[in-house]
């Protein structure tokens, strides 16, 4: 795959602020980019220095092979679409379409039907045909958002940088606009790249995936790479489906304060030895079970359990007051049921383990 955009030892800061540390990255081309991270991670930052609209104080960028960061946004050749939309209420959806078109800095297009015919297309291209006469303020969330990624498209961008473009929108409709935006973007074959603080919709959308921690690239690879084997303590936490048990490694076993746990798995170099099992890895036995061959478990007093619709998560808690989840789901088996303040053995198969040391 050949890499369209270029970013070496990017640095910005707001004042005291370091938002980017040295960011180094090569962005495929036609491909669904999703850049997750924790809030203040620089997720924003990054997408808005590569645009244009914040200067960065050392490093480059370069894109299609051109170095850019000198450029001002509109020379670019990259688009934008905002979290909020940001449309102009008192014009229909065709004009708020043909707008960036015929006022570009950059060879506006001033033929009428020049303009007409690339807004059609591009209006049937993000399924808005029919609503070209309505005003932005009669149309649905869901609408806005396709309006937005219209007026962008339509300016015939190579790439298009998206700030959290389903966060506007009710939960029902993100799910759907996930596989819409997927399917958009394969039809006009520009890189996306696609800022998202949810751990799920940045997997279930990107054939890469970013994560930023702490101003930095903390892991950078496809949805399923990071999923099974997040690089680090820190990722791991992000995704919100691991255990993590800080400890040492004392032999065969590691250490922590609900018991000892006996190595396997995935072994990765930290600075903060961590023992993680992902919740779904976990099953829930009798307190007295006797443990199999190849397993590692911890003893744990259930608190409660919470129904998801396609899965149910449980809560324990272990020796040392930490909480323990185990998600279990529902297509497996019928759900049973605990007794609350009770002693259960959590099992698991120990080559399941990642072992940060
Ligand atoms: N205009 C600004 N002035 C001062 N500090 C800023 C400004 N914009 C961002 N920051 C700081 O820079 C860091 C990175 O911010 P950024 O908005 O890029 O994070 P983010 O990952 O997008 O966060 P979120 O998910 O909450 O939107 C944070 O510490 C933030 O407080």
């Amino acid at each position: 795959m050949t890499a369209v955009l270029h970013l070496r030892d990017v640095v910005k800061h707001y004042g005291d602020t370091r938002a980017l540390d040295r960011i180094n990255l090569s962005l495929p081309s036609d491909a669904y980019i999703s850049l997750l991270g924790p809030s203040g991670s620089g997720k924003t930052t990054l997408l808005r220095v590569i645009a244009g609209f914040e200067r960065l104080e050392a490093g480059e960028i370069s894109f299609q092979g051109s170095r850019i960061d000198t450029l001002p946004p509109h020379a670019r050749g990259i688009g934008f679409v905002f979290q909020n939309f940001a449309l102009f209420p008192h014009l229909s959806v065709e004009d708020n379409i043909a707008f960036g078109l015929k006022n570009s800095a950059i060879n506006p297009v001033t033929d009428p039907g020049v303009v007409k015919r690339r807004v059609r297309d591009i209006i049937a291209l993000v399924g808005l045909t029919g609503l070209e006469d309505r005003g932005v303020s009669q149309i649905s969330g869901g609408q806005k958002q396709r309006v937005a990624l219209a007026r962008t498209l339509v300016t015939e961008p190579k790439m298009v940088l998206l700030d959290e473009p389903l966060g506007a929108l009710d939960a029902n409709l993100r799910m759907r606009m996930r596989s819409e935006l997927r399917s958009i973007r394969e039809r006009c074959g520009v890189t996306f790249l696609h800022v998202t603080g949810s751990e799920t919709e940045a997997l279930a959308m990107g054939d890469t995936v970013l994560v930023l921690d702490r101003n930095r690239i903390a892991q950078h690879g496809d949805a399923d790479t990071i999923y099974n084997r997040p690089c680090s303590p820190a990722v791991a936490r992000f995704l919100n489906c691991y255990n993590l048990l800080p400890g040492r490694i004392s032999g065969e076993a590691f250490e922590t304060a609900a018991g000892s746990l006996p190595l396997g798995g995935l072994r990765q170099s930290s600075e903060n030895p961590v023992y993680a099992i992902r919740y779904d890895r976990v099953s829930i036995r009798p307190q007295d079970a006797a443990p199999g061959v190849d397993e590692a478990g911890v003893e744990a007093t259930f608190i409660a359990s919470e129904y998801t619709g396609a899965a149910i998560n449980s809560f324990f808690t272990l020796a040392d007051g930490s909480v323990f989840e185990v998600e279990q789901h529902l297509s497996h088996a019928a759900p049973s049921s605990y007794e609350p303040q009770t002693a259960y053995r959590l099992a698991w198969n120990r080559e399941d383990a990642l072992v940060y040391s």
